[in-house]
């Protein structure tokens, strides 16, 4: 192991300590969980201090109204429908099993909305409603992130924020494939006077690999 794979490593068990110390979880988030595992969806799901920090960013921005794209379980999900009281939470989900386990999981959260369909399907419908949103997460199709971004755009309330996940992650990929992931979308958001955006570095401590210990996600600030 490189001194740097074992510092990371260092670092990773320390900051996991410490963010178990600071995470209160719930039953309904526990039983999210459990019951997505059960029912075979991937192990994909946000880490709980990452839902404790976009709880937080809502808080922070006031979002009374989120859009998250890529429901999976639901688990990201009802971190945003317990942020901010009043908050109600659109997601948008197109693998029918997936939406199906996600409806089961937030059956008790009366102020989320699980759609059905493909992210650029749904987005402009929500445009053509003049919907608008405080908080828009991107977590889906990683080749789709730029329309995604775009589409964000449209419907976040001045002042509010955009958040697309893994970006960092995309990056490091991209270096080791010779792929454009990550780099396509930073060249896209740079040419965007819309918004202001910078990339927040993260420990993914809930990942096994050692290469995706480092991630990130891009925060942009509508203007
Ligand atoms: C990383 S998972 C989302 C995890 C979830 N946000 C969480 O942390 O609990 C990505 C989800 O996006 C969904 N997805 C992928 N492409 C999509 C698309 N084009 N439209 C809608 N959903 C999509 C996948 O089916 C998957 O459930």
């Amino acid at each position: 192991m490189s001194s740097t794979e074992a510092s990371l490593q260092r670092a990773f068990k320390i900051v996991t300590q410490a963010q178990n110390d600071l995470i209160k979880s719930t039953p309904q988030l526990d039983h999210a969980l459990s019951n997505s595992a059960a029912q075979g969806l991937p192990s994909i799901a946000i880490a709980p201090a990452q839902g404790v920090s976009l709880s937080i960013l809502c808080q922070l921005v006031q979002a009374r109204h989120v859009l998250e794209i890529g429901t999976l379980g639901g688990y990201s999900t009802l971190f945003f429908a317990n942020s901010v009281p009043g908050v109600k939470v659109t997601s948008i989900e197109y693998n029918p099993k997936h939406h199906a386990v996600a409806k089961e999981n937030t059956t008790d959260a009366t102020n989320v909305e699980i759609i059905l369909g493909a992210a650029l399907d749904v987005l402009p419908k929500l445009a053509a409603e003049g919907r608008k949103f405080d908080f828009v997460f991107i977590d889906a199709d990683w080749d789709e992130q730029r329309e995604y971004f775009d589409w964000a755009v449209k419907l976040t309330n001045k002042g509010k924020a955009i958040y697309v996940d893994n970006v960092v992650r995309q990056l490091t990929e991209a270096e080791a494939d010779g792929s454009e992931k990550g780099r396509a979308l930073i060249d896209h958001v740079r040419q965007d006077e819309r918004v202001e955006a910078t990339l927040i570095p993260t420990l993914s401590t809930h990942k096994v690999k050692t290469s995706e210990l480092v991630d990130g996600y891009l925060l942009a600030v509508v203007k």
